[in-house]
């Protein structure tokens, strides 16, 4: 190698170690006439865990399928470890973990012999046995694919996408079907990659989920990008009022005060409000006044879920903040 190469590799193994390790700019996928994916821009930062999150049909999938080359983009670029996934080759793929779908999976294997048959695809796998404990199937090591659960399924996949011990690891919803326990563990896992450096991609419908686990979240909506940010920026936004509830007393007459118009509920009134110190402070000064208690007050803080059903919301509605195609 001459000095020059040299160089040019050293800039290159730089650049790579810098690099993010998603980049994706103006991705677009079209089915036909069908656009799944409409101007998509987002990266995902070595060691991060980012969630997409978004209803049903949103472009999720499509998107992680084209991140994981197994999808042809229509237009738009895509950077996965430093390498367009469309060309991406044989050492590409051994640094990056992809859930395989298990029915592609030969049932009549063990969930052993089918773990040891991919690591030896791999040229630093994990150990089979520590793989199949840490996704819970000890207990199942011997049974047979296709006598597993939909949930146990879901936790081979799981550990095969381990097993090469990848720098980066695509999980597409990966607790669906899962029972409360075994989500736990799931997340116990994914927080043990954290720990471990390795970059996750997660797609989820779960916002328990994608609080507890991930650094960011990107909302997808008919295959855009709407919002960006932590999970707990995200469920703070201002679109999400504080709502302050109680039981009014017959002949009430609220003051006027810092909230959106008042809503009845059955019996209890609902005040949404976003300088909620304020509007307490009205509120509770107009009850003490007139000698009255604020029965069976509640103040609830707009959560992650608020923020994400308001959102997905407005996007979907022509009034809302993207175009309707
Ligand atoms: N192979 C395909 N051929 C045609 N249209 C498709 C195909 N795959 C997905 N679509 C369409 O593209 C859009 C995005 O689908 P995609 O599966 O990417 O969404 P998603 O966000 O993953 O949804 P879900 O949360 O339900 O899994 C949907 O309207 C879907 O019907």
């Amino acid at each position: 190698m001459t000095c020059e190469e040299t160089m040019v590799d050293t800039v290159n193994t730089t650049r790579q170690q810098t690099e993010p390790a998603i980049v994706v700019g103006h991705l677009r996928m079209d089915y036909g006439h069908q656009r799944a994916v409409d101007d998509l821009s987002f990266h995902v930062r070595r060691g991060e865990i980012y969630a997409l999150l978004g209803p049903n049909g949103a472009g999720k999938t499509t998107t992680v399928e084209i991140l994981e080359g197994h999808r042809r983009r229509t237009a738009g670029s895509v950077r996965v470890l430093g390498v367009d996934p469309a060309h991406g080759g044989r050492r590409w793929r051994g640094r990056v973990g992809i859930v395989l779908q298990s029915g592609g999976l030969d049932g009549e294997l063990t969930v052993g012999e089918l773990v040891k048959f991919y690591s030896d695809l791999y040229a630093h796998p994990k150990d089979v046995g520590d793989t199949i404990d840490r996704v819970g199937l000890a207990d199942k090591r011997k049974a047979r694919a296709r006598t597993l659960s939909g949930g146990q399924l879901r936790r081979l996949d799981l550990a095969l996408a381990l097993i090469g011990d990848p720098e980066l690891v695509f999980l597409d919803e990966p607790t669906t079907g899962f029972d409360p326990t075994a989500r736990r563990s799931a997340w116990e896992m994914i927080d043990e990659l954290r720990g471990e450096g390795t970059t996750v991609l997660l797609t989820s419908h779960y916002l328990d989920e994608v609080q507890r686990l991930a650094d960011r979240v990107g909302v997808v909506s008919s295959g855009r990008l709407i919002a960006e940010s932590t999970p707990s920026a995200l469920g703070r936004r201002d679109i999400a009022d504080t709502v302050i509830s109680f039981q009014p007393w017959d002949a009430a007459r609220l003051p006027d005060g810092p909230w959106h118009p008042p809503e009845r509920h059955d019996d209890r009134l609902l005040l949404r409000t976003d300088r909620p110190t304020e509007a307490l402070l009205t509120l509770t000064s107009w009850a003490v006044g007139q000698h009255r208690d604020l029965s069976g007050l509640t103040v609830t803080q707009p959560s992650l879920e608020d923020a994400y059903l308001q959102l997905t919301d407005d996007a979907t509605t022509p009034s809302g903040g993207s175009d309707a195609r």
